[in-house]
């Protein structure tokens, strides 16, 4: 494999002083431009959608939408399947730091044209979406019917094609899985314009059923290497107006995974949401949620942190445990899972380093937070090349009772802080993500996101080092991050029999690149 080393090359004093204006300095661009144009668009694109929702318009036009996939299938076809298919969604547009290199050469069918939800069934309890819709969409259409996803990833720009066809993990994962567990079907296009509707279904009697039971689980974590995703089903979970969440500080690291081990507890009644944030090796808070319909008394506190004016999530957290050693708080349900999307995480920290002062909140911060996608258009190839030597963005998925070696060695690697943890229930089922020693675990994604200074750090040698570690404890890494593993690692991680069956016996591989090619550093830039 091509390793990419362009870490080696030490900047010059005037590259790092260009660096450092662009990093420090970047908000003057941010502030004024980023801001009011996130702000418009979110806006805009609200309003559309609520005309769609009133008209209801948007199942007819899901019809000729994927008539018109299928013209251009059909059409690639014709011309003797000579490229490789791709889904259109620009780069630019799509949630990891990476623009793919290997849609450049290739036929881009156009997906990126299905945002709007199809169908709310409050009977069989579930919704129907087009790929493209987000779950700022899907949190605002379903919470004030009294609904919810039962796993809701956090970014309001996740989209549900990306969520399946990559991965997605929340604080109600401990429960429900990932993303891809709460799914009952998907309507997919194959590369010869073929529309077929699949779920799964273990007791499948013809050729067909079991072919379709076998390409549904097959389809998460593909990347889109089987077939287009031009809808999906998922499940839906009455939901209620608040989440009573219990913040518990832990002072060491063996508290934190003892205890975040014991409140993981999936069959619990009392606890819908679990997550954890590690401030500093010892320090941290699991954070336990609730449905509740709001406080008993007016002595509880209601905490609308969504609100502009509110403190950035996880600064608040900290200021919590550094008061108290448990507290809490009731936070409206859709402030509550779009929680770390005011902050980005702690990634805006770095671009406005005064976003969460008190003034700034107050007169600009309603505009926050900068759309994701604007950032990555507009990052200047000096700043790529900072985030390419210092800059982290990882996600690791192990097993729970490997967690406290995973921080040891984050700390010994990146010593990035806080530390995203969030438990997930995995069931071994057949696909990518198959448990090769269990019927059913639970894992915990470990997620980094920051600048290390930790002297020693290379982007390369430093990720192959925890890519190492994690497919020891039969771990996973999330596949929209930069991923350095070997085609023959990657197998060794990610169980590819179900994928590499699919893929020859459904007229894919001429069709699509391999998932490894769309996956690995050199793949993307
Ligand atoms: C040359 C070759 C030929 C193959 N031929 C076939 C074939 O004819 N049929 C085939 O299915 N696979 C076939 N495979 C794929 C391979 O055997 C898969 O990995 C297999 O489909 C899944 O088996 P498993 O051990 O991962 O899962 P198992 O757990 O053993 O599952 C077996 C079957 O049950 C279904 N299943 C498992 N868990 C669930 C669940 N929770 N809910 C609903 N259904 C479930 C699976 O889809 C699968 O069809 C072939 C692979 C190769 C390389
Ligand atoms: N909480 C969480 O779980 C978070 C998850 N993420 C990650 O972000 C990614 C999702 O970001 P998002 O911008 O929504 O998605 P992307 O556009 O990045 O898509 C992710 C992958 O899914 C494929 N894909 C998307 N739509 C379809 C479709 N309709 N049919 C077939 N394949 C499709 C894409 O194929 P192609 O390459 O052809 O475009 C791409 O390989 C996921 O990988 C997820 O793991 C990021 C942040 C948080
Ligand atoms: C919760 C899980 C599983 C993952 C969260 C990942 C996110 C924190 C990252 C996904 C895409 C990242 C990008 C950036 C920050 C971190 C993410 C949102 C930037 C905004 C950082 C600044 C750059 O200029 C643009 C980046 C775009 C992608």
């Amino acid at each position: 494999m091509n390793l990419i080393d362009e870490d080696d090359e030490k900047p010059t004093r005037w590259e790092k002083f260009v660096e450092f204006i662009m990093f420090h300095f970047r908000w003057v661009f941010v502030v004024p431009f980023l801001l009011p144009l996130s702000f418009l668009f979110n806006t805009l694109f609200e309003i559309r959608n609520k005309i769609i929702h009133a008209v209801n318009s948007a199942p007819n036009a899901h019809v000729r939408k994927v008539g018109f996939i299928q013209e251009q299938l059909k059409e690639w076809n014709s011309n003797g399947r000579k490229t490789k298919l791709v889904n259109a969604r620009p780069g630019w547009l799509t949630m990891s730091f990476r623009f793919p290199l290997y849609k450049e050469n290739a036929t881009k069918i156009a997906t990126d044209k299905l945002f709007d939800i199809l169908e709310l069934d409050v009977e069989k309890m579930t919704v129907k979406a087009e790929p493209g819709v987000t779950m700022g969409q899907l949190s605002r259409y379903l919470i004030p019917l009294g609904y919810t996803l039962p796993v809701l990833p956090e970014l309001d720009d996740l989209t549900v094609g990306g969520l399946i066809n990559g991965c997605g993990v929340e604080s109600g994962s401990f429960k429900y899985g990932m993303f891809q567990h709460i799914c009952t079907g998907y309507e997919v296009l194959m590369s010869d314009g073929e529309l077929r509707n699949i779920y799964p279904d273990s007791a499948a009697k013809t050729e067909q059923a079991k072919q379709d039971n076998s390409l549904f689980f097959a389809i998460p974590w593909s990347q889109g290497t089987i077939c287009f995703l031009t809808a999906a089903t998922m499940r839906i979970i009455p939901c209620k107006k608040y989440v009573k969440l219990t913040y518990k500080k832990t002072e060491t690291l063996d508290e934190m995974c003892e205890q975040l081990t014991e409140d993981s507890d999936r069959y619990s009644d009392k606890v819908d949401f679990v997550e954890a944030l590690l401030f500093t090796k010892d320090k941290g808070c699991i954070m336990l949620g609730e449905f509740s319909e709001g406080p008993d008394t007016q002595d509880e506190v209601v905490n609308p942190i969504g609100r502009w004016y509110k403190k950035w999530f996880y600064t608040h957290v900290e200021d919590l445990i550094n008061k108290k050693h448990e507290s809490i708080e009731y936070i409206p349900l859709r402030d509550y899972y779009h929680r770390h999307s005011k902050s980005i995480f702690w990634e805006l920290r770095d671009i406005v380093p005064f976003g969460n002062n008190v003034l700034f909140r107050y007169l600009m911060a309603w505009m926050c937070p900068p759309k994701i996608a604007f950032l990555k258009a507009t990052t200047p190839n000096v700043l790529r090349k900072l985030y390419d030597r210092s800059h982290v963005i990882q996600d690791m998925l192990v097993p729970l009772d490997t967690l406290e070696k995973c921080i040891e060695l984050f700390h010994k690697e990146i010593e990035i802080y806080p530390l995203w943890l969030c438990p997930f229930y995995l069931k071994s089922q057949p696909g990518l993500m198959k448990l090769r020693n269990a019927t059913h675990k639970m894992y915990v994604d470990v997620g980094a996101y920051g600048v290390t200074a930790k002297d020693g750090y290379h982007h390369e040698r430093t990720t192959r080092r925890l890519e190492s570690f994690v497919r020891s404890v039969n771990g996973f890494q999330m596949t929209y991050a930069d991923i350095y593993m070997t085609r023959a690692e990657y197998a060794e991680m990610f169980d590819r029999t179900l994928y590499d069956w699919k893929r020859s016996t459904s007229k894919c591989l001429d069709a699509f690149p391999d998932i490894y090619d769309k996956i690995c550093r050199s793949g993307r830039r």
